[in-house]
């Protein structure tokens, strides 16, 4: 099969958002063990297939291999805030925007939102159990950046509008990825137990 840009179905650019204070966790999540690895390393394993890859944390809280760090644009004021940072550091094109805290993310989860974008199409979202789209975990459209900095200069703060509804691509959880995210030591303690 012909491959004209080398890159396959990884044709969008990876993005960490991973500037939180993780207050309900007590402790930095992004450094917590599962499965004998941070939960950084399994959300970035999952990416790592892209040709470009940003972490958006404060400079230096982090190490990842191959990752470019982006600073914060409006650091603390949540992953609104972070999109908008990744959005403005990546080439025009789609960015994946994974959490710290999404370890059930695959590469198979990447591709099948991949796959679902459509010409027209500004964001690609995989519905929960009770049918809301999920934000993170998610694809967005560097077009969307200008929408993004007005809604923070608002005052917005809420990760859910970053894209107007009818321009977002739903779709059904994939059965390659696990969207549970970690808030609380007990969600972490729920992935761990084989049972969970
Ligand atoms: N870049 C950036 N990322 C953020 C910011 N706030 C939260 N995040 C990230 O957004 C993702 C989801 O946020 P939360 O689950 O609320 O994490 P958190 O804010 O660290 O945790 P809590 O303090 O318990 O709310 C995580 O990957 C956070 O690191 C921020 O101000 N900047
Ligand atoms: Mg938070």
């Amino acid at each position: 099969m012909p491959d004209p840009d080398g890159t396959g179905p990884w044709n969008f650019t990876a993005a960490i958002t991973a500037g939180g204070q993780s207050r309900r966790f007590g402790s930095d999540k992004a450094l917590a063990l599962l499965a004998g690895r941070a939960l950084l390393d399994h959300v970035a394993a999952a990416l790592e297939q892209c040709p470009r890859r940003l972490l958006v944390a404060p400079p230096g809280r982090y190490t990842l291999p191959g990752w470019t760090s982006v600073a914060d644009t409006r650091p603390g004021e949540g992953p609104l805030a972070g999109l908008e940072a990744a959005l403005g550091a990546a080439p025009p094109g789609w960015v994946a925007l994974s959490g710290v805290d999404l370890p059930g993310l695959t590469p198979a989860y990447w591709t099948t939102l991949a796959g679902a974008r459509t010409l027209e199409a500004l964001s690609v979202q995989v519905l929960d159990p009770s049918g809301r789209p999920q934000p993170l975990g998610a694809l967005y459209h560097t077009s969307l950046l200008p929408r993004v900095s007005a809604l923070l200069d608002a005052g917005e703060r809420r990760l859910r509008l970053a894209a107007p509804p009818e321009w977002i691509v739903t779709l059904a959880p994939p059965a390659s990825g696990d969207l549970r995210n970690i808030n609380t030591p007990a969600d972490l303690a729920a992935l761990q137990d084989p049972a969970g």
